[in-house]
């Protein structure tokens, strides 16, 4: 069996031509591997297909091609199984305002087939921090309480991949460091983690690895680490006083001659001192007219990436 918790190839998705609104292809071709035990982030902007995306994970939607495989299960050879290795915790809360938390919870596990020997009910409420409401009706909690509640009825099958979509949109800080630290927790004992988010400060402290999605497509996937790599990396752009060739860099760095004459050098902020970089150019016997530098943040990387499409 694979190390992967998730593993998708060629995965398309076309929503298809209703009266007021053309065929839409929210999905063109995706192919991506998330690995176990990995907190996982999806990031993107509004429209991108993120939610398509889990929901197809989650058995809401149905993909129009490709393959996905949920903990090593293909979706279309074993949908029971593929479906009981996944818990989503949805943008919206859709909760029965009959149902109390201990409810809500007991109905979720039913549906899923767990055994009523074999529920969590008063485990999860003491994870979620329900226990004192377990028996309130969910039209009398509040908002912050339902999210909580919808977090709670994503475990009720104890899966090994839990999905969260968006599940800091509009909460406060209390709430968002409560499910933070359950996320993390969660992850500890095991549980690989996919959320989907808008807040980069958010995906860079909690991910270990992160994909962008734009149009339909994964355009980067890379640890968490590398991406803020490449936001160490800075680039120093000399003008020299007259036409000529780079000097010879070490591996260092990386240089680059623009079709104005401007000289490019990008390297490692916290490795190479920018004044290795001025040396060198001294010593190659360039002199300089000018000299500036420019530097990349997530925001930069992340709208670089998706605004010029
Ligand atoms: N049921 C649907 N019918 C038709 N088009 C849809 C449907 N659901 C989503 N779309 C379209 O598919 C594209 C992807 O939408 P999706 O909701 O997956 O994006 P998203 O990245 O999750 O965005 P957001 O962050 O706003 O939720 C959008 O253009 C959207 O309008």
């Amino acid at each position: 069996m694979s190390d992967n918790a998730i593993e998708i190839h060629g995965l398309k998705k076309t929503y298809v031509a209703t009266g007021r609104s053309p065929a839409k292809e929210a999905l063109k071709g995706i192919d991506l591997t998330i690995p176990r035990g990995s907190i996982f982030g999806l990031l993107g902007p509004n429209g991108a297909g993120k939610s398509t995306l889990i929901n197809i994970l989650a058995g809401l939607v149905v993909k129009s091609a490709g393959t996905v495989k949920i903990w090593g299960f293909d979706q279309d050879k074993n949908p029971r199984q593929s479906r009981a290795a996944i818990g989503v915790m949805p943008q919206e809360p859709h909760l029965d305002p009959f149902f109390t938390p201990a409810g809500s919870l007991d109905v979720q596990a039913g549906l899923y087939g767990v055994p009523k020997a074999q529920r969590k009910t008063a485990e999860i409420l003491e994870l979620i921090g329900l226990t004192d409401k377990a028996d309130a009706y969910a039209r009398s909690l509040s908002g912050g309480m339902r999210r909580r509640l919808l977090l709670g009825k994503a475990l009720v099958h104890s899966p090994q991949i839990l999905v969260l979509d968006e599940p800091t949109a509009g909460v406060d800080i209390e709430l968002r460091n409560m499910l933070w630290q359950n996320v993390r927790r969660l992850n500890d004992e095991g549980m690989t983690i996919i959320l989907t988010t808008h807040y980069l400060e958010e995906a860079e402290e909690i991910c270990d690895d992160i994909a962008i999605i734009n149009h339909g497509e994964v355009i980067i996937k890379d640890s968490t680490a590398n991406l803020l790599g490449r936001l160490d990396s800075k680039t120093l752009v000399i003008t020299p006083e007259a036409d000529t060739d780079l000097p010879v860099l070490p591996d260092t760095i990386t240089g680059q001659k623009h079709t104005d004459g401007t000289l490019a050098f990008t390297y490692k902020s916290g490795a190479t001192p920018a004044d290795q970089i001025l040396s060198l150019v001294r010593d190659a016997g360039i002199t300089i007219k000018d000299v500036r530098t420019e530097e990349a943040d997530l925001e930069d990387v992340f709208l670089s990436l998706t605004s010029s499409r």
